[in-house]
């Protein structure tokens, strides 16, 4: 995983509990590292050691932890940069789910070091689709809620995100039923 992502954990926590607290989340995780640096590749199980700490020091399960760091991810990378990318990825929720993969490639472009997720919609209405999400990575399901929801807050757009299928019950993708109503 790219260290942006890492970095905006760090970002994330010390903006709502401050410095102090993101030491100890670095220590119970047993990350030595100062710094992220953005363009450089980590383990991902150095993201999934920063959840687990933090859920424990914050006293908020990881699926908490991971929905908040969605949410927080669209508009963090708006602002980090990745803007202008993001409003050529659509004018609406659904579109912009509809284009996340090109949104991918082009990011995969200048970083080819991305290993992305795929999503794909199906079902599609006026006001509701289904979502599917196949990653190589376990464990971040939650994240994607938050992303979903997060989305709901860049396009003010009312949105409800359930998740219908997922892979830990042998499915090969997890699936979201997500309902959203322009406001
Ligand atoms: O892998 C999984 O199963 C779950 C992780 C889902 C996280 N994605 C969120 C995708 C997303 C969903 C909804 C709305 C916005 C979203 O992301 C927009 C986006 C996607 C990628 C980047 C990005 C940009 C540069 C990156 O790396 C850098 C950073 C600085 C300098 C050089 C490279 C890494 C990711 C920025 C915004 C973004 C992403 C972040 C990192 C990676 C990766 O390191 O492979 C792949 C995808």
């Amino acid at each position: 995983m790219y260290g942006l992502v890492n970095k905006a954990i760090q970002d994330m926590v010390c903006d709502r509990f401050g410095e102090e607290t993101w030491k100890e989340i670095k220590q119970k995780a047993e990350v030595a590292e100062e710094v992220f640096i953005s363009m450089e590749g980590y383990p991902d199980d150095l993201t999934h050691k920063l959840v687990k700490a933090a859920s424990l020091v914050l006293g908020l399960s990881s699926s908490e932890i991971m929905q908040a760091f969605g949410e927080f991810w669209v508009q963090y990378t708006a602002e980090e940069g990745y803007g202008e990318m993001m409003d050529m990825s659509g004018d609406t929720l659904p579109e912009f789910l509809e284009n996340l993969d090109n949104l991918h490639a082009r990011v995969g472009i200048s970083f080819p070091k991305l290993t992305p997720p795929s999503f794909e919609c199906s079902e599609m209405e006026e006001d509701s689709l289904s979502l599917h999400y196949r990653s190589t990575r376990e464990g971040l399901t939650p994240m994607i809620i938050g992303l979903v929801k997060g989305l709901g807050t860049r396009f003010d757009t009312e949105v409800d995100v359930t998740q219908t299928h997922s892979r830990d019950e042998g499915n090969d993708d997890d699936k979201f039923l997500v309902k959203y109503k322009p406001k």
